[in-house]
């Protein structure tokens, strides 16, 4: 267990703290120190933390009666202007009150707020789901009248041991003295893999990138031993590589799976679109992106006028490349008040944003992001909007750690707040099994995606555990065989449920984007609806790709409460 937060932190980025200028020295615009980034090494594999066995009361705080007091940006620019980020901080200092608390109590009562576990046995219900319907998506086998069974009564789940600490997680050693005081981002690299692993980016011919435009150099990753390494290492290798290919490949549009992508994007922008709402007309928006990556969803935000963003992800590639595109675009001025905002500069960003490099799976969010943004929880928690896109399955590997995922999303959000993500459906799985569309190899997919098992999956494609259920998933140039898990829609919205968030939405991708895209065409962006254009002239998936999407599904919950 971590003894202190000092425990918890490698190292932490941050930009120049020079309020009054709008330049930092690392060429950023920022103003003031609003705009920071911190890294926080909270891979799980290493450490364990204790959490309690009950929740505590639910202790969602009422804004104060002025949403700018509580929420403001500027409430937390003044206080760290007086006050760098806490690493640099005494704990002897003043403190918000809910850290006094903290540091007095042994750290296992730390934010009590965000709540310990407790055990339920949920009886889940078997699924209503009586027809199959996916199969429309083409698949080989798509005349053998198969019928979905119902979903597997998943009525006991015990929880699996916490995973072992791994010693071949190689941590990054604290920050050195000098880069902390000067408050610099380090040079991008590949930091926890020895230089054998990353020769492929050392051998590049030109870090330019493909000398001839038509060129373009696919995705690959390169991790040597997966097999004996956890998932968490995987994923942040996986990623932190493809954040550093993505600036070598070439132009985006010539990527196999371009209109796939922009598809995904506009399912993300009519989600988002839908269901990130602002408490009151004068309140601030703030929107918690949870697993943000390189900050694609950074201009959907912009769509849906959020005022404060906060991004978090385990790949600090990742989250340094969404740190820079956000300071790159950020706007000269921004507007303070939602009102104002609406003469908002559309091709920039007129929000404030934060990110943090964390395992948001295995701590809690105040512990991923107090240490580098003192009194942040206070002063824009709870958010109107969670994200999750593209990643709540990797937490599916043990109860645990979803049962802490949904710890940081339930204390995280406002009543009425929305929960918001993406992830692979269970019924496409289920289909596939029931099919028997698999090969020898446990594996189904087409040239542009598959989806291999670990294991046999059971003929009645019930798995035995809701969690746990590993499979690897490629897709063409984006995913390399990294491993997932597959996400029991049944079970996640009882265990929602559990945690006070209602379930209000689920849709495959293709019904989203047919149901909700004419609504759409016109206010996304013109690139990315030209980018979704087929062959026949219509828009969206064709081919491949209609499989590849339709393995997706989105999904609203709301928080209850008052
Ligand atoms: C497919 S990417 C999606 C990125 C982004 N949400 C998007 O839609 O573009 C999955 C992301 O999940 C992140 N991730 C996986 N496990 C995580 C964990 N335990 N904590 C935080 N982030 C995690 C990865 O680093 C990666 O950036």
């Amino acid at each position: 267990m971590a003894e202190s937060k000092d425990d918890l932190v490698d190292s932490v980025y941050q930009s120049e703290l020079n309020p009054g200028s709008e330049t930092s020295k690392t060429g950023s615009p920022i103003q003031g120190n609003e705009s920071t980034i911190a890294s926080t090494d909270n891979d799980n594999s290493t450490k364990k933390r204790n959490i309690s066995e009950t929740y505590p009361n639910e202790s969602s705080k009422t804004l104060s009666s002025d949403p700018h007091s509580a929420l403001s940006r500027r409430g937390i620019s003044h206080s760290t202007q007086h006050k760098k980020a806490s690493v640099y901080t005494d704990t002897n200092q003043e403190v918000p009150a809910w850290m006094r608390s903290k540091l007095a109590n042994d750290a296992a009562h730390k934010y009590d707020k965000y709540g310990g576990r407790r055990t339920v046995e949920l009886t889940i219900a078997r699924s209503e789901e009586s027809k199959d319907p996916y199969a429309k998506y083409a698949s080989p086998k798509e005349d053998e009248a198969t019928q979905l069974q119902p979903e597997d009564p998943y009525a006991k789940y015990g929880a699996r041991p916490r995973q072992q600490a791994d010693s071949r997680v190689i941590r990054r050693d604290p920050e050195p003295e000098r880069k902390r005081r000067h408050n610099r981002p380090e040079p991008v690299e590949n930091v926890e893999e020895p230089i054998a692993e990353v020769a492929a980016y050392t051998s590049v011919p030109s870090l330019k990138g493909p000398g001839n435009k038509t060129d373009y150099k696919t995705f690959q990753s390169n991790i040597s031993h997966k097999e004996n390494k956890d998932i968490n290492s995987i994923v942040r290798q996986h990623y932190n590589q493809r954040t550093h290919q993505s600036k070598l490949q070439g132009s985006r549009t010539r990527s196999p799976i371009y209109k796939m992508r922009n598809f995904n994007n506009a399912i993300k922008y009519i989600l988002l679109g839908n269901w990130v709402k602002r408490r009151a007309p004068n309140a601030p928006l703030v929107f918690l992106d949870l697993c943000c990556g390189k900050g694609g969803d950074l201009n959907k935000c912009e769509f849906v006028n959020v005022d404060q963003y906060i991004g978090i992800d385990i790949s600090d590639a990742s989250v340094r490349e969404a740190f820079s595109r956000y300071s790159q675009n950020k706007a000269r001025f921004i507007p303070q008040n939602p009102q104002s905002k609406r003469s908002r500069d559309s091709r920039r960003y007129n929000f404030e944003a934060c990110f943090a490099t964390g395992d948001l799976f295995s701590y809690t969010i105040p512990e991923i992001l107090e240490k580098n943004f003192s009194g942040i929880i206070d002063a824009l928690f709870p958010v109107d909007a969670v994200s999750i896109q593209f990643s709540f399955h990797y937490a599916w590997e043990t109860e645990d750690k979803v049962r802490t995922i949904l710890t940081n999303v339930s204390r995280s959000l406002r009543p009425g707040g929305t929960f918001i993500g993406t992830i692979p459906s269970s019924d496409f799985i289920r289909s596939k099994i029931l099919k028997k569309e698999f090969t020898e190899e446990r594996t189904f997919g087409n040239d542009l995606y598959h989806v291999r098992f670990e294991q046999e999956p059971p003929e009645d494609g019930h798995f035995e555990s809701p969690y746990g259920n590993r499979y690897d998933y490629f897709l063409k140039d984006a995913v390399d065989d990294v491993p997932e898990y597959v996400v029991p829609f049944e079970t996640l919205r009882l265990l929602c449920e559990d945690y006070g968030l209602i379930l209000k939405y689920k849709q495959n991708f293709p019904d989203i984007f047919n149901l909700e895209i004419p609504n759409y065409f016109s206010k996304l962006n013109k690139n990315l609806v030209d980018g979704m254009k087929r062959a026949d002239g219509k828009y969206g998936v064709e081919g491949d790709e209609k499989e590849a999407v339709a393995f997706y599904i989105g999904f609203v919950f709301e928080k209850v409460g008052n």
